[in-house]
């Protein structure tokens, strides 16, 4: 993997670990973070040995959000012709499961970070919002989208034009926050949950990602088809027979990811 200016990577097993790394700027999202995550997260994407990603902040902050002062001077045709932020699809592009780690600040931009990923475990600390209002702009990393889809319109509504902050408890209480653990519990809560999974077989996995995702896109009766399709499909793998033959013999499995 290569070197990084805004981010620290390196692996725990089969656990790919980011940890974004701009601490003066409390990890606010420039294009160089954009790049590299990009970068990083094609390259654990693509690594057969690695079945799941972490990525966390520092303890003050996930990141604060988009990075004002590389914004403040954008005007429209740069950021209409530029695609501006169009970049961070990659994010939601890759296909293994992300697990965000969010501590501190997860604000704006860092806030839409998390929730690209597919599930966020939060310090007590944590706190997130989306402030955009208050700069003049709306959120632009799919806030307004998967916000709403998360915590339903009212809260949505309440965040983005308000731009409060809502703390770990009320973000778990609304859905947005999978679970919420003690400071100094986050990383090992989220690399164990990111090893679990890719202790599992990896078409499983990926199958799995994709179709709970396609439930934010197609109709039901299209999701449910999707899901039986993709359920039915396990069955030509080596570890549907081997998950199934473990349990029936009362061992554990051993997975090829076949
Ligand atoms: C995606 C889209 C469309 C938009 C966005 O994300 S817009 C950004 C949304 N985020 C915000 O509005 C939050 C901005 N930050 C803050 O309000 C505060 O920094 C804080 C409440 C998160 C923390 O306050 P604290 O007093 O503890 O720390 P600061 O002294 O304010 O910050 C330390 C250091 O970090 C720089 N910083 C913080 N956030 C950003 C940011 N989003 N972009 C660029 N730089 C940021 C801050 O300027 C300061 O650095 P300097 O002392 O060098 O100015």
């Amino acid at each position: 993997m290569a070197d990084f200016e805004t981010l620290l990577t390196e692996t725990r097993g089969n656990v790919g670990l980011i940890t974004l790394n701009r601490p003066k700027a409390l990890n606010a999202l420039n294009s160089t973070v954009m790049r590299e995550l990009s970068e990083a997260l094609k390259a654990f994407d693509s690594d057969p040995s690695i079945g799941a990603v972490v990525l966390a902040g520092s303890e003050k902050a996930f990141a604060a959000g988009a990075d004002i002062k590389e914004m403040q001077a954008v005007d429209f045709v740069d950021a209409f012709v530029g695609d501006f932020l169009g970049g961070w699809e990659a994010v939601a592009a890759t296909r293994k499961p992300i697990v965000a780690a969010v501590s501190g600040y997860a604000l704006g931009g860092g806030c839409e970070l998390a929730m690209m990923c597919d599930f966020i475990i939060a310090s007590e600390t944590a706190k997130f919002g989306q402030p955009e209002i208050t700069l003049g702009v709306i959120p632009g990393m799919g806030g307004s989208q998967r916000l709403a889809r998360a915590v339903g319109k009212a809260k949505a509504m309440d965040l983005v034009l308000t731009g409060r902050m809502m703390d770990a408890a009320e973000a778990e209480r609304a859905g947005l926050v999978a679970r919420i653990v003690a400071p100094e519990r986050l990383l090992d809560e989220a690399l164990e949950a990111a090893a679990k999974i890719a202790s599992f077989p990896r078409a499983a996995v990926l199958m799995a990602k994709e179709a709970v995702n396609r439930a934010d896109e197609v109709t039901l009766a299209e999701g449910l088809r999707l899901e039986r399709r993709l359920f039915q499909s396990l069955f030509a793998t080596q570890d549907q027979k081997e998950g199934m033959s473990a349990f029936v013999e009362k061992r554990k499995p051993s997975f090829t990811n076949r």
